[in-house]
């Protein structure tokens, strides 16, 4: 079956007047259908980058990503707004620059729907009764607390009943109990969803978590274990915990084993 996500070799580069900023190098990526995956890592690694070229908001400097058997950089900025509109759902950081302030919560659910045709979605009432909203539901949302936003917006990126949803720290500002029915609600959809968070709770509630350093994905966990990836030419990246034992530029020596190798300091 066609996984839900691919990446292929993507890079992205920001580039300022003065310098420019490799924020991810050679992303390879695959997420199925149904999957929940979380974007771990330390402040800067470049999850929130990932994130927004997995929306179609950045377009990758080189390397290849995929919708399903979209290739997103070859959509014009008309097919990509369709795309977007119709089948990613999208929480960003700043929850209330998901919404419109002046519209009541309702509204902003409905006016989401409006944009796309589609059946069998739920109606904005029940989305907002799943994310414990009813009793603000016509409250206008710019008068809404940080974390009813947070919420609201996390309603809207599911008004359309999307293919994919990419929500960037939906749960930073929710005490545990609504950050956890948050949770729970974005994985019993069923919808693919990559969630970058800092939140232990986010990453144990779902099924796999990817940890990126440096613009690389070091590391995913599955079913509770950890494993390191190996990238491309062969590269791993040594979990922080291991970096005293074999700081940058150690000399070490491999040794084969039946399945795997060994990583061995060279006394100097
Ligand atoms: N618009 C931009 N212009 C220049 N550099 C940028 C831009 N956006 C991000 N960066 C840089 O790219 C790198 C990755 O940033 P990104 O926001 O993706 O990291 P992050 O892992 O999401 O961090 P955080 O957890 O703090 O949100 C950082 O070095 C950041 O400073």
């Amino acid at each position: 079956m066609t996984p839900a996500v691919r990446c292929d070799g993507v890079v992205q580069i920001y580039k300022t007047k003065e310098i420019e900023v490799v924020a991810l190098r050679d992303i390879d990526l695959v997420i199925e259908e149904g999957e929940s995956v979380a974007f771990l890592g330390p402040s800067g690694a470049g999850k929130s980058t990932l994130l927004w070229l997995l929306a179609g908001l950045l377009r990758p400097s080189a390397g290849r990503l995929w919708l399903g058997d979209t290739e997103i950089g070859k959509l014009g900025p008309r097919a990509l707004d369709r795309l977007r509109a119709a089948d990613i759902g999208v929480v960003l950081q700043n929850p209330a620059r998901n919404l419109i302030p002046y519209a009541t919560a309702v509204q902003n659910v409905t006016f989401a729907q409006r944009a796309v045709r589609r059946r069998g979605r739920r109606p904005a009432g029940d989305l907002l009764d799943r994310v414990g909203l009813t009793a603000v539901r016509d409250k206008p949302a710019g008068r809404l607390s940080g974390g009813e936003q947070q919420r609201l917006a996390v309603a809207i990126a599911l008004a359309n009943r999307p293919r994919l949803l990419l929500a960037d720290e939906p749960t930073s500002q929710l005490d545990a109990v609504t950050g956890q029915a948050v949770i729970e609600l974005i994985r019993d959809l069923g919808t693919t969803s990559v969630v970058v968070t800092h939140d232990v709770r986010v990453s144990e509630a779902t099924g796999r978590t990817v940890t990126i350093r440096d613009g690389r994905i070091g590391a995913e966990g599955r079913g509770g274990e950890d494993f390191v990836v190996v990238g491309r030419e062969g590269a791993v990246q040594l979990p922080p915990e291991y970096h005293e034992l074999l700081p940058p530029g150690s000399m070490v020596r491999v040794e084969p084993l039946p399945d795997g190798v060994v990583l061995r300091r060279a006394e100097p």
